[in-house]
């Protein structure tokens, strides 16, 4: 199985990094040393960014409409969630009711969490097999084609239905005093996301000609990750990507974006742009969906590039299913077990592959699918 083995301690890539973490990636320092990025940012020729990219066309869905029950709007919303999902499993969500005060809030902490000193960040530093915590551009994970970006990441499980610690516990136990906002911020936001999902499983379950509740149900007590994505300007975004081709292995993501831009998705065999809509939030199906649905929704390669004029900033709520649950397909979409596309798996496996032994890509369920196989044939 060709796994991309997780780097040893990566090469240095800039001899004035900060003295408490030597693999800090300071992209203002970067950009001010050198008119060249550092050689581990730069992806291969096949992988590059290229100009030619135009829109996708994707259905901007009215949660409202649907929502509404009126029997014209239901049926709409779940034809075009329908088309959109079997063939490349993105659409836009309008009408989705998360407070514009929530997202700007959001974003004002974002900005002042990324532009805090480099100690300040890495009191949230995310530990090896960790998907929470602070991470800048993975020099701890991989030793090259490393993502343009600065992350930061929270568990999130609804507190009714998980004794988990909150997001606003983690930020007060990583960062201390001064960040109770911050923490506040994202918890609320988490738990916006949250209810949105859920509202978008009934939608998703009801245009898969199944019971409505079904994938609600199935997702009340997730286990989710909320990342925020900080893509810093680069002096040469036709050499890096800010996130690199990539199928999400989580269930179901709500991607808020701002208005810079630099979503692609690989549709018709070429990359084409999904430009930020202020009243949308872009919603895509992931891997553990795809598997969910026996293959009939698709999980769909898509990346972030940069550019040299100015930073990014997105947040993606990946909802997941708690750890421990058995994922297979409902009996109306398994067909007889000869059909069936992919193994039984739990959640839990699954990221923990994506965070110890293989770094997500396009191929990342058929390498864990593969990797299930030859661990449970012993
Ligand atoms: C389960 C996850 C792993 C990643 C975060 C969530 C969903 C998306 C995954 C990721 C973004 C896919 C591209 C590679 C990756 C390493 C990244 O660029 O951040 C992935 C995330 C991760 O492993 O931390
Ligand atoms: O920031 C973006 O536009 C996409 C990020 C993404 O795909 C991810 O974090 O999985
Ligand atoms: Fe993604």
């Amino acid at each position: 199985m060709a796994m991309e083995c997780i780097a040893t301690l990566p090469q240095r890539f800039n001899e004035n990094k900060t003295k408490e973490d030597p693999s800090n990636f300071d992209a203002n320092l970067l950009n001010q040393q050198s008119n060249h990025i550092p050689q581990q940012f730069v992806w291969p020729d096949h992988e590059k960014p290229t100009d030619d990219v135009q829109p996708l066309q994707v259905p901007l869905i009215d949660l409202a409409g649907f929502l509404s029950g009126d029997s014209v709007l239901v049926s709409e919303a779940t034809r075009l969630v329908s088309e959109a999902s079997k063939k490349h499993g993105f659409f836009l969500v309008t009408n989705h009711g998360i407070d514009e005060t929530l997202l700007s809030r959001a974003y004002l902490f974002m900005d002042s969490f990324f532009k805090a000193p480099a100690c300040e960040k890495q009191k949230a530093q995310r530990t090896w097999g960790q998907s929470s915590g602070y991470a800048s551009s993975f020099v701890e994970r991989f030793s090259s084609k490393l993502p343009w970006k600065e992350t930061l990441s929270f568990k999130f499980s609804p507190v009714e239905k998980c004794h988990s610690q909150t997001v606003k516990d983690f930020v007060s136990e990583k960062m201390g005093y001064g960040y109770e906002e911050l923490g506040k911020v994202y918890q609320e936001y988490a738990e916006a996301m949250n209810i949105l999902s859920l509202k978008i499983m009934e939608l998703l379950g009801m245009s898969l000609g199944i019971e409505r509740r079904h994938f609600r149900e199935f997702f009340e007590d997730n286990e989710s990750i909320l990342r925020l994505n900080y893509y810093p300007q680069c002096k040469q975004p036709d050499l890096a990507l800010g996130t690199g081709p990539h199928c999400d292995p989580t269930s179901l993501t709500i991607l808020h974006q701002d208005q810079v831009g630099g979503l692609q998705v690989f549709v018709d065999n070429k990359w084409q742009s999904i430009p930020p809509n202020p009243k949308a939030v872009v919603v895509n199906i992931g891997d553990t969906f795809m598997a969910l649905t026996n293959g009939r929704y698709k999980s769909c390669l898509h990346r972030a590039v940069v550019n040299s004029e100015s930073e990014r900033k997105s947040f993606a709520f990946f909802l997941c299913p708690k750890g421990d649950k058995v994922l297979k397909p409902p009996e109306e979409l398994a067909g007889v077990i000869s059909e069936r596309e992919y193994p039984d798996f739990t959640w839990s496996m699954f990221l923990e592959f994506t965070q110890e032994h293989y770094r997500a890509d396009m191929n990342t369920l058929e390498e864990f699918s593969n990797w299930l196989k030859n661990s449970r044939s012993f």
